[in-house]
């Protein structure tokens, strides 16, 4: 661990790097979205691109996080936002064109893309048929710029560990003749129709940097992929009929502490069209391998690498130095991420399920390792940066501790049902996005000890040399003449030899005056090599002053280039704090509103707490007062408590002295009873003696006798025909009452015809309750005597009475025991109605007899008289004559 803790702190310090700057500027990485078209069956966009920086994500209803109450829209900052609408050529230029440039400028460069499955990740790298990604342009590019300043084929070699070997072009030259490039068979690109045209770029363009002429470029391509956390080599040559499975490659770390794949072949490509040849095999491996090894293109990461070699020319700009050292590499790195979808959302078992997860896993590292960068700077924390728990940030851990410049590309998918992972994408984003990668210094390029321009000076030697002996040899063109080179005036000597007349001595003459040139152009070229030298140690000098002038200015520039970044850098700080303080202004405005509306709730509780305060004090008042209330009436409750225990006590006394009361009472009605039962038993004596007379006339015993005229004796009524009227209510039992007639017919209810029988004498018995509930048996009697109209009128001449008081107070006869017995039966049954028939009409104003009859005038004597009336019952009163 403590390895790893130092592989974060630990600068590299490449062998090309002898004058280092004292500290590296802080780069963040930069991070650009893409947005993607809506496909035709996909309807709902939740993302809208703001501005050039802005990209706003809002919630849809179905989503998760709606569901689960974040339902604003959020707002994402990056480097730039690409709408659905930008080009290719536009998202080269912004992201990919200044990745070029570096690798010219001995700088590495490493590219995401990153987004969820089907969000144009793919699309962005590779791009399609006629719309060439990134990485193809990348190629197209490279090349365009290093044209004629390409290294023949094999003068670079891999040399297994990272770095590169130089060879002369003789032996490369040889090895060449023994390669044969392998070309795409037509039938094998009509597999993949998708990558064979990809090529095709409208326009034939440069970077925008000097590349250095005198030096000589290679370039190797690469491709690997990342499956399960298994390294696989793309481009690995394996027999075609071979079984085996591929086989994963292991990483190391090489002389410069940088991390490589071990053994991963190195393609050198001489142009875009072999360069895409290899990535066009590896796209075809890959597909034989996802077959064998059951697994589909996005589960995986794929790498493609471009590596650009070059090496510094000779003096004579002809050939490579012939020094490993001198050889500069630097590279870029294109990484095609899988989708970065969790393994929840795509449902995926066994197999599927463990690739998402290992997917999952890489990225879950790569996430972390943002984090721990971020967090190393912004706290100034010294945290270990997990990159070797994954392959992924394994391979590229060089370029987090500031060996090369990392960006990314978002890509969103802008589909509603993807919201939720997008979100997870966006921040992601936002932590890679605020960590600062410490730049490592810059290799101030040594003189290489040549004079600039060799190449070009070659060129025109050899085109020269190539003129020279094309043209007429005595006028010599100075363009063809070699910079360098000291021509001595040609000597025609065709001239002397083709002639007829051949003069030794003037061709010896001649041949004196070309010594004497000789020795004159050699004192010449002496002194002019003199001059030469001269003047070279002074251009040197001169240069050497002039390349100190020219790394001050670099130095001043890169400072400026500093500057200008970190203004830029401020200026999207600026934007972004400015953006922050609005979202805060308006959040503070929310915030302010609500507040105003919890004062006003405050003040209107307040004023409820206020009313709520005063009730509560007029309930307390009238609490008081029902507590005073209470006391006092709980002192009453004492003394009425104290009263009833006096009444209580006076009650038992009273109780106490009733007892003693009734108890002698008791025994006075018992002396009475038994008094009363000799009496009982004596009167039944005589009433048995009453009944059953021996011979004695029959003498009713309750008879109140009036003082009417005695015609109606008990005698004379033997032998007379009575009609005795019983109304039904009559109670039985009253014999007692009943005078002992032989003749007689007993009727309920008189009818005329019963008058007009031979009966000459009525009785009516009558029974009614007195206001003391005793029974009053009265008995009248009359004689039926013919009217003058041919009707039928009764003269009372006799009223029988009796009731218990008037049979014991009036009739010491009377037994009281029988009387009362009746009577309270009497009472029980009903009450004393007289039944008359309506056809009594005829009977009514007779008068009769009271029983106090000591009246003398009519008023008095009729004062009672019987009534009937149809319909009503029949009963009697007391009348007056008027009422008669
Ligand atoms: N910017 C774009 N403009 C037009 N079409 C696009 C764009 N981005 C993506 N597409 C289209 O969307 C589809 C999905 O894109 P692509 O295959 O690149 O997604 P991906 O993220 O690489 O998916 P995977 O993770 O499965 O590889 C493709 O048909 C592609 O043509």
């Amino acid at each position: 661990m403590s390895q790893l803790g130092n592989l974060q702190t630990r600068r590299r310090v490449s062998p090309q790097t002898s004058e280092m700057d004292q500290e590296g500027p802080a780069d963040p990485v930069e991070v650009y979205c893409r947005v993607r078209p809506l496909n035709e069956d996909e309807d709902e966009s939740c993302c809208k691109v703001l501005s050039d920086q802005i990209l706003q994500i809002t919630p849809p209803d179905t989503s998760l996080a709606f569901r689960t109450g974040h339902r604003n829209a959020t707002q994402h900052t990056f480097q730039y936002v690409f709408n659905e609408a930008t080009g290719q050529r536009e998202v080269f230029d912004r992201v990919s064109m200044p990745l070029v440039r570096d690798l010219f400028c001995s700088k590495n460069g490493l590219l995401f893309t990153y987004g969820i499955t089907n969000s144009g990740k793919t699309y962005t790298m590779s791009g399609e048929p006629d719309n060439a990604g990134i990485l193809p342009r990348c190629l197209d590019i490279i090349f365009n710029s290093i044209a004629e300043l390409q290294a023949p084929r094999f003068v670079f070699k891999p040399d297994k560990t990272n770095g590169f070997e130089v060879q002369s072009e003789g032996d490369a030259r040889v090895e060449a003749g023994k390669f044969k490039p392998k070309k795409i068979s037509a039938k094998a690109r009509s597999e993949m129709p998708e990558y064979s045209d990809i090529l095709r770029l409208p326009e034939v363009r440069k970077v925008d940097c000097t590349v250095d002429e005198d030096c000589s470029y290679s370039v190797f391509v690469s491709y690997v992929e990342i499956y399960n956390n298994y390294v696989f080599d793309l481009l690995e040559d394996i027999p075609a009929d071979s079984k085996k499975p591929p086989q994963s490659k292991g990483m190391r770390e090489d002389a410069r502490r940088q991390m490589y794949i071990s053994g991963v072949t190195e393609v050198e490509v001489k142009s875009t069209e072999e360069a895409y040849e290899a990535l066009w095999r590896g796209q075809r491996r890959r597909r034989v391998g996802h077959t064998q090894l059951n697994h589909e293109s996005s589960r995986s990461h794929s790498i493609f690498t471009i590596r650009l070699v070059s090496a510094p020319l000779d003096s004579s700009g002809e050939e490579v130095v012939q020094d490993k050292g001198r050889v500069v590499m630097t590279q870029l790195s294109l990484v095609d991420l899988a989708g970065s979808e969790r393994a929840t959302r795509t449902g995926n078992q066994g197999n599927r399920l463990r690739e998402a997860n290992n997917i999952n896993a890489n990225l879950m590292v790569l996430r972390t390792c943002m984090e721990t960068l971020r967090d190393n700077q912004g706290n100034a924390a010294n945290k270990i940066v997990p990159y070797r728990d994954a392959k992924l940030t394994h391979l590229f851990k060089n370029y987090f501790d500031g060996d090369g410049k990392v960006k990314m590309v978002v890509c969103v998918s802008p589909r509603s049902e993807d919201y939720d992972e997008t979100i997870h994408v966006m921040r992601f984003a936002e932590v890679t996005q605020e960590v600062q990668i410490q730049v490592e210094k810059q290799p101030t390029k040594l003189p290489v000890g040549y004079t600039p321009g060799r190449r070009r000076a070659n060129l025109l030697y050899k085109a020269a040399l190539k003129g020279g002996r094309q043209e007429d040899c005595d006028e010599p063109t100075s363009s063809a003449v070699h910079p360098y080179h000291l021509a001595l005036p040609l000597l025609c000597v065709d001239k002397f030899l083709g002639s007829d007349s051949l003069n030794y001595t003037e061709f010896r003459v001649h041949l004196e005056d070309r010594a004497e040139t000789r020795q004159r152009l050699l004192e010449e070229s002496k002194r002019k090599e003199t001059e030469v030298r001269s003047m070279i140690v002074s251009m040197s000098a001169d240069n050497d002053a002039l390349k100190a002038r020219v790394a001050a200015l670099e130095s001043q520039l890169r400072k400026q280039d500093r500057l200008a970044k970190d203004n830029q850098d401020l200026g999207v700080l600026v934007k972004r704090k400015d953006q922050e303080l609005q979202h805060s202004a308006q959040h503070r405005d929310k915030l302010q509103k609500s507040l105003s509306s919890k004062t006003a709730e405050a003040l209107h509780l307040q004023l409820q707490v206020d009313t709520v305060m005063k009730k509560n004090a007029n309930l307390e008042r009238a609490l008081d007062a029902f507590r005073s209330d209470h006391c006092d009436l709980e002192k009453e409750m004492v003394q009425s408590k104290e009263i009833a225990r006096k009444e209580q006590k006076e009650k038992e006394k009273i109780k106490k002295t009733m007892k003693g009361f009734v108890h002698s009472e008791k025994e006075k009605f018992e002396k009475l009873a038994k008094e009363k039962r000799t009496q009982d038993q004596k009167l039944q004596q005589v009433m048995r003696m009453v009944q059953h007379p021996p011979t004695a006339p029959d003498r009713t015993p309750l008879t109140e006798t009036d003082n009417l005229p005695t015609h109606g004796g008990r005698k004379r009524s033997i032998s007379e025909n009575w009609l005795n009227h019983r109304p039904t209510t009559t109670l039985e039992g009253a014999t007692v009452l009943q005078p002992n007639i032989k003749k007689k017919k007993t009727i309920t209810t008189p009818k005329p015809k019963h008058f007009k029988d031979k009966h000459s004498k009525y009785m009516l018995t009558h029974q009614e309750l007195d206001v003391k509930g005793r029974t009053k048996t009265k008995l009248f009697k009359g004689d039926i005597l013919e009217s003058r109209g041919g009707g039928h009128s009764v003269r009372f001449t006799n009223i029988e009475s009796l009731d218990t008081q008037s049979m014991s107070s009036e009739n010491g006869q009377n037994n009281p025991t029988t009387s009362s017995r009746r009577s309270a039966r009497l009472a029980k049954k009903s009450s004393p109605t007289l039944s008359v028939s309506s056809s009594m009409g005829s009977l009514s104003g007779v008068s009769s007899l009271s029983e106090e009859a000591e009246h003398t005038d009519v008023e008095t004597r009729c004062a009672v008289g019987i009534m009937g009336k149809p319909g009503a019952p029949p009963g009697y009163c007391h009348m007056t004559t008027t009422d008669l």
